[in-house]
């Protein structure tokens, strides 16, 4: 099955205070990370919303059509654009997601479902997930009609919801680290000390 990888990289990363796509993390941008991961899911990878310069990987950006108006504007301007029936959708402030789990999505990312969800610790997930093209028109709706809060949207479509144990062969990471999302410094502090937890464990099994 062809896939579009749809990456959002826009809002305007008040908390952190500075753009989060931007943030590095072992030698790269977190963009670059995430975009990177995508990429071994999906066929064609999307950036909507980056605040301009260029994109790594010969990344394919896309304004948002509804500026401003946060992710489910991200997910719209992305939907617009792909050609494939289903994509996947993820955040840039998501660190630690990997390609497993979204090709984990994806194995369920068929009739009768219009969207895969994640539910970790109880949370939906909306921002790393999997959405048929078949959401567009009614997303455009909520969006002309300003109504932009995503779990509301959730509700008026029809979603597989999937939990972490479901989701749990999926590559070595745990879930509720795949799924981190960071929107403070603090956050983005504790990021980087997993990082350097994993690397050293790796140095010890060599
Ligand atoms: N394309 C696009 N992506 C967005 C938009 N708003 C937020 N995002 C992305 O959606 C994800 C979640 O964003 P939030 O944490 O809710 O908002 P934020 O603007 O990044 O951060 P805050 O200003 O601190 O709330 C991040 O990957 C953002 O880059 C938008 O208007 N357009």
């Amino acid at each position: 099955m062809k896939v579009t990888g749809i990456v959002l990289a826009g809002g305007a990363s008040s908390r952190m205070g500075t753009d989060k796509s931007q943030l590095r993390l072992d030698g790269m941008t977190v963009l670059e990370r995430i975009a990177g991961e995508v990429r071994k899911a999906a066929n064609r990878v999307i950036v909507t919303g980056s605040k301009g310069g260029s994109l790594p990987f010969g990344l394919e950006a896309v304004p948002d059509q509804y500026p401003g108006q946060g992710p489910l504007a991200g997910l719209h301007a992305g939907l617009k654009e792909t050609r494939t029936e289903w994509s996947i959708l993820c955040a840039c402030d998501m660190p630690l997601v990997n390609a497993e789990t979204m090709l984990a999505l994806l194995t369920l990312a068929d009739e009768p479902w219009n969207a895969v969800i994640p539910v970790i610790g109880g949370r939906k997930q909306p921002l790393l997930a999997a959405y048929h093209h078949r959401v567009l028109p009614g997303l455009e709706e909520r969006l002309q009609a300003g109504r932009l809060r995503m779990q509301d949207w959730l509700d008026t479509i029809s979603a597989v919801y999937v939990d972490g144990e479901q989701l749990a062969a999926s590559g070595s990471r745990a879930a509720d680290k795949v799924f981190f999302n960071m929107n403070e410094p603090e956050d983005y502090r504790r990021v980087t000390g997993w990082l350097r937890e994993e690397a050293s464990l790796k140095n010890h099994d060599c």
